[in-house]
């Protein structure tokens, strides 16, 4: 089996346990309230300002040009492109996208998985900072893949273009090429380092359905 399919099998619980959290499930049935939405957007700004960090902090783990271009890439697609999701859901909370950035910090939650993630990233391997970033690419993907096949959304759903971010081809094909990416590491590396990227990889897990949990509660320190 695929180093990447084990760690699948092994966080599937926590996957089914995103697909039915109650914020989630608000994003399927556009049922969640501004506040929520004020929350999450605030929250998930400061976790991509780090998400890119812990990216470039990757680039300079880099032994290939190739490889640096891959995370070079995704550093310019999270600061230009992770805008529209952001946007979709600060028009259905009738929010203003700059308003509500000014003096956010960072909750609970929020900085122990940005706190996670930098660990990984600065006292890790390579393999450790692909491990730790994995989970907020994979069970995006496998949420907004969930709620196009059991709610059939259509376009005049309040939230389709969120949903259609995550849920599109390209999404998939990035995710496909960062597991292959993982795959061929994982080949080449030690037992130890493969245990490690392990925990890396289930901790983030557990910190995607707990950002979840942190915008649904509202929760702040
Ligand atoms: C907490 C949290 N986790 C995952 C995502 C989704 N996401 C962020 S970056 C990325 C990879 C493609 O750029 C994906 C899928 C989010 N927004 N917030």
């Amino acid at each position: 089996m695929r180093f990447t399919e084990e760690l699948r099998r092994e966080a599937d619980p926590i996957f089914e346990a995103i697909r039915n959290h109650p914020f989630v499930r608000g994003i399927a049935e556009a049922f969640l309230s501004p506040a929520q939405i004020t929350h999450y957007v605030q929250q998930d700004y400061l976790y991509l300002s780090t998400y890119a960090k812990v990216y470039s902090l990757g680039l300079a783990k880099c032994r290939t040009r190739e490889e640096m271009r891959d995370f070079h890439e995704r550093i310019g697609f999270i600061l230009n492109a992770e805008v529209h999701p952001h946007l979709t859901l600060c028009r259905f909370a009738n929010v203003s996208y700059e308003a509500l950035q000014q003096g956010a910090s960072m909750a609970p939650t929020a900085h122990h998985y940005a706190s996670h993630m930098l660990v990984c990233a600065q006292a890790g391997t390579l393999g450790d900072v692909l491990a730790t970033v994995l989970p907020c690419h994979w069970t995006y993907v496998d949420l907004a893949r969930n709620i196009v096949h059991r709610d059939e959304p259509t376009k005049d759903h309040p939230l389709y273009e969120w949903i259609e971010f995550y849920a599109n081809d390209d999404m998939l094909f990035g995710l496909t090429a960062l597991c292959r990416w993982i795959d061929e590491y994982a080949e080449r590396t030690s037992d130890e380092d493969r245990a490690s990227m392990q925990e890396a990889f289930l901790v983030s897990c557990h910190m995607e359905r707990r950002f979840f949990e942190m915008a649904y509660t509202l929760e702040n320190w």
